[in-house]
């Protein structure tokens, strides 16, 4: 019988579960597979399960105030043992697009943070070449307008081309828990991901993208058959 999206995502959130242990120090993921998981982990607390968490938005550190699961700042508890997080895109190498929630900026510095990142997603996310999904690009509001500039001048020297639009949330500029903006830049495909996040890094208006590179070392694919897991 085929499982339907929210089935996956749970699945792929009980299979994630299996990699926590006792006393280890968590980096909470974002969207909906995070939450998944993040229902599975506050079961697991509620049955004496000792984690304490770093939440990598607000959303997320409101629904683990919910379940009861214990949190801790990264001012607190600089290191962390694992995080666990969904994704966008996952890519060759594990390289991901995250932020389709707006998180990305948190869920890096977290992911940075962490020994270990498992991304937990659907099957349909492991793509050949990322680019799919639009790139999520944090920006500053002061000097929108050039950075756009800057990143479009980027887009052209590294030959990729480039439509992008502002997020928009009621009409408004959608702004992150940082206070940013979130540019939504379609590349069609991102053949060095790497290239592209220094490049768009090197930005001043740029805050982070949602290019994730060397910081996955599992992913966690749930699709009709099962799971099936990928190394870095
Ligand atoms: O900002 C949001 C995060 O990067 C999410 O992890 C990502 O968008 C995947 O979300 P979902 O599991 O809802 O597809």
């Amino acid at each position: 019988m085929a499982l339907d999206a929210k089935a996956l995502k749970i699945a792929a959130g009980q299979a994630a579960l299996e990699h926590v242990e006792d006393g280890m120090k968590l980096g909470i993921g974002t969207g909906s597979t995070a939450e998944e998981f993040i229902r599975l982990l506050g079961v697991r607390v509620g049955e004496g399960l000792k984690v304490v968490g770093v939440p990598t938005s607000e959303r997320t550190a409101a629904l683990c105030r919910q379940l009861s699961i214990p949190l801790t700042d990264l001012d607190e508890t600089p290191r962390l043992d694992l995080t666990i997080d969904g994704a966008d895109e996952i890519g060759p190498e594990l390289a991901l697009i995250k932020g389709g929630g707006g998180a990305l900026l948190r869920e890096k510095i977290v992911a940075s943070a962490s020994r270990r990142m498992i991304v937990i997603a659907d099957e349909s996310k492991h793509v050949a070449t990322l680019g799919r999904f639009p790139l999520p690009v944090e920006v500053v509001p002061f000097g929108l307008r050039a950075t756009l500039l800057a990143i479009e001048k980027t887009a052209e020297r590294l030959g990729l081309s480039l439509t992008h639009e502002m997020r928009l949330a009621d009409g408004k500029p959608f702004v992150t828990d940082g206070g940013h903006f979130i540019l939504d830049a379609s590349f069609g495909r991102i053949p060095e991901p790497r290239a592209l996040a220094q490049a768009l890094n090197g930005i001043p208006g740029v805050v982070e993208t949602g290019l994730f590179t060397g910081l996955a070392s599992l992913a966690i694919l749930a699709g009709g058959d099962g799971i099936r897991t990928i190394d870095a």
